[in-house]
């Protein structure tokens, strides 16, 4: 049985328009224009247990509306839904204690006082008892290497270390489901790279299932194998990243030693993707590569050529624009 599932759920914001300026704001005490935004539209998913799905998105598409709704912050317009057995928005005691919503925006350790003392403050939140505490505190701190820092005050830690303990600050109570928005955001290489192992390893070892947001295409890259895509507020794809990256497109690149290509010719072949002085890339379908390459080496003398997969971004891309029309 899947330990998350939706079925159609729409969530609706309404909202007052705001008008700006002295008089607006009078007027506003006697006619207030209502608004509404579908952040969210029918949207029916179900994950395993175990999983960790990339769950993508443009600006505004809907993802954070969806993470508050599977963590119960919010209720929906319509629509069902169940975490681990729960409908998350009657907050039950019990479902609180198995999941973890971490947003990388938002701070929840205390600036004044070291890290472990924090989280210490949720062991008491969570009723953890102190064996099991003292047990998953090391697993934790060995996996992400901070043992060292944990009574360091929190304001003198570098931000890739603050949001390690922001996160083992949220997992200590070995949630089963975890919702993590945007971890990597703003850290250096190196800090990414820490992150997306943690979670890599942390999923291994407590096969918790994770539902992950983020812009970096290497986060979904290396973490997951499903990828679940919204744009404005419904779903555009819900399937292997795998099957995203076996798009057909490819792009081929070359250069000439003089500046003058027929366009006309070329566009026929694909959209041109960059063109420079000499150079040019083309989004050609794989089946036309050849014949493409075969007009390029007949008309002109290259100096230089490639054919390279489109870039995953592209292709997500794609989706979200598909998703808008
Ligand atoms: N409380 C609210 N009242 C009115 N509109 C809202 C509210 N919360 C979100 N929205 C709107 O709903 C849409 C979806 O917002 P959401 O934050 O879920 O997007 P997102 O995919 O997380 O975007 P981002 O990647 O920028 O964080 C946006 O247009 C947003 O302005």
């Amino acid at each position: 049985m899947p330990i998350i599932e939706a079925r159609h759920i729409s969530k609706k914001f309404e909202f007052y328009k705001k008008e700006e300026g002295i008089k607006s704001s009078f007027k506003n005490l006697f006619h207030r224009e209502k608004l509404t935004k579908d952040a969210v539209k029918d949207l029916s998913f179900s994950v395993e247990e175990g999983e960790i799905v990339g769950f993508l998105g443009p600006n505004g598409a809907g993802k954070t509306t969806t993470l508050k709704l599977l963590s119960g912050i919010i209720y929906p317009t319509s629509g069902e839904m169940r975490v681990n057995g729960y409908i998350p928005w009657k907050r039950e005691t019990l479902f609180k204690k198995e999941i973890a919503v971490v947003m990388a925006q938002k701070n929840q350790l205390w600036w004044d006082l070291p890290a472990n003392e924090s989280i210490l403050l949720n062991k008491h939140i969570y009723e953890i008892p102190d064996a099991e505490y003292k047990k998953t505190l090391s697993d934790l701190v060995e996996i992400f290497g901070v043992k060292d820092l944990l009574s360091v005050q929190v304001r003198r830690l570098s931000l890739g270390e603050r949001m390690k303990f922001e996160i083992i600050s949220s997992l200590i109570h070995k949630p089963k489901v975890i919702f993590l928005d945007e971890p990597t955001i703003g850290l250096d290489l190196m800090a990414q790279r820490d992150m997306r192992k943690f979670i890599k390893d942390y999923n291994k070892h407590y096969k918790s299932t994770v539902i992950l947001t983020s812009h970096y295409m290497q986060d979904i890259e290396e973490l997951c194998s499903r990828a679940m895509i919204i744009s404005q507020g419904e779903k555009v794809y819900d399937g292997a990243l795998s099957d995203i990256k076996r798009d057909n497109i490819k792009i081929l690149s070359f250069s000439v030693d003089h500046l003058n290509f027929d366009r006309d010719e070329l566009i026929h072949f694909g959209k041109i993707r960059k063109e420079e002085e000499g150079s040019v890339s083309l989004e050609v379908v794989h089946n036309q590569v050849r014949n493409c390459l075969t007009y390029l080496l007949n008309k002109y003398e290259l100096t230089d050529f490639s054919v390279e997969d489109l870039p995953i971004e592209d292709k997500i891309l794609k989706l979200y624009e598909a998703g808008a029309q």
